[in-house]
């Protein structure tokens, strides 16, 4: 890990690595459902709540539904094991059951139904808040990036009020606490999607999870690394966890330089991403591919700004001198090809030598156009 300028840290290859390669495999530090406490899924699959594999539309002999709040299942014993002694245990189980039944739930619905999502979260990471819990993964959690803002801490006042009294007393649940929890989870989980299907509708999010090493990768709009976490298998396909992620290259890498991945879709055209990084992940993309599109919308708006102005003060003139004018238009466009066409010819020249920057692009709009008036202003005369 190290200082990457502009992005804080980032992740940069110690070796020279391979196309293909594994660089990454990590299971969630946090994981949570996607769907809201309250409403029902909009997704139309239903999901293990320890694995997050879909469950087979009609219950078969292996899911299992637990017998407590009857509201969670999970795709076989062996997951409802483990997830009694983690994801489901006894005070998850009654803590949801709980935020599900009135008066918590007619509190919780008078709010956004993001809350729903967000009680999920704080009722996942409540391992993090327990004293006897290992302090290195709250203080690797409390490490990430991330700081809450106003929006946050009303969030957090209110979570709090809902969800302390159900916390176990060893548990140093505090409003700054769910604060911070809220702020890094906003800008560092990552999202587990439906599975795809060229068909069928399009994917949504069914669970969150935070990675705390695959966090420190930052964006890139032409990423050289990607996220392969296999959600789509069945049970068979695979012995790796399903909430696990793993990242592979996706090019060559030579040592020394960052390893990055996409925050999203990579077909997404430039303002999409522009927007989403912003609103999502508060930063302005500086990657080569954002870089040249920003220089090419420089240069056009340039270009038509100053076509507009030559084209304006052609009209102004043509009108105060209407009959000189038609005089000299034969003489003018004679002129105008050769200047113009010299002119492109010799802009492109120096472009050659110049380097690739908006204010390049600018001087040379510039210096194009200020020949074209100056050879107006001779034809004219
Ligand atoms: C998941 S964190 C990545 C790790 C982060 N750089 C850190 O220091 O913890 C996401 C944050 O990293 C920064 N970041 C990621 N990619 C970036 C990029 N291409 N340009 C600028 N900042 C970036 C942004 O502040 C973003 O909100």
């Amino acid at each position: 890990m190290e200082q990457i300028p502009g992005k804080g840290r980032g992740l940069v290859a110690s070796q020279p690595l391979k196309a293909g390669q594994i660089v990454l495999t990590e299971s969630p530090l946090i994981l949570y459902s996607a769907s809201p406490l309250l409403t029902p899924s909009s997704s139309p699959y239903t999901y293990c709540d320890h694995c997050f594999r879909i469950l087979p539309l009609t219950h078969n002999s292996t899911t299992v539904t637990c017998p407590s709040c009857s509201n969670h299942s999970f795709c076989s014993q062996k997951c409802f094991s483990l997830a009694l002694k983690s994801s489901h245990s006894t005070w998850v189980c009654k803590a949801l059951m709980s935020l599900q039944q009135h008066p918590n739930s007619t509190l919780l619905q008078q709010h956004p139904q993001e809350r729903q999502v967000q009680a999920r979260l704080i009722v996942a990471s409540h391992k993090l808040f327990l004293h006897n819990h290992t302090p290195s993964e709250l203080d690797t959690f409390l490490s990430l990036h991330g700081t809450p803002d106003d929006a946050i801490l009303d969030a957090a006042n209110f979570l709090h009020s809902l969800i302390s009294p159900l916390f176990p007393p060893q548990a140093q649940l505090s409003v700054d606490l769910i604060a911070q929890l809220l702020a890094k989870d906003r800008l560092n989980s990552f999202g587990l999607m439906d599975p795809y299907s060229p068909d069928g509708p399009q994917r949504s999010i069914k669970a969150y999870a935070i990675y705390p090493k695959a966090t420190f990768f930052n964006h890139d709009c032409v990423p050289n690394a990607c996220r392969f976490d296999y959600v789509d298998s069945t049970n068979d396909d695979y012995e790796r966890n399903s909430t696990d992620i793993v990242i592979r290259l996706i090019e060559d890498v030579d040592e020394g330089k960052e390893v990055c991945i996409s925050y999203f879709r990579i077909g997404r055209d430039y303002c999409t991403r522009k927007r989403i990084l912003m609103e999502d992940y508060g930063f302005t993309c500086g990657c080569d591919r954002c870089t040249l599109k920003l220089i090419g919308m420089v240069k056009k708006t340039t270009v038509t700004f100053h076509t507009c102005g030559f084209l304006a003060s052609m009209f102004v003139r043509g009108r105060i001198v209407r009959e000189l004018w038609l005089l000299c238009l034969q003489k003018m466009m004679c002129h105008l090809m050769f200047w113009n066409v010299t002119s492109v010819v010799i802009l492109r020249l120096m472009l050659l030598n110049w380097p690739l920057t908006p204010i390049s692009y600018y001087i040379s709009s510039l210096v194009e156009i200020y020949m074209l008036r100056l050879l107006l202003s001779f034809s004219i005369a």
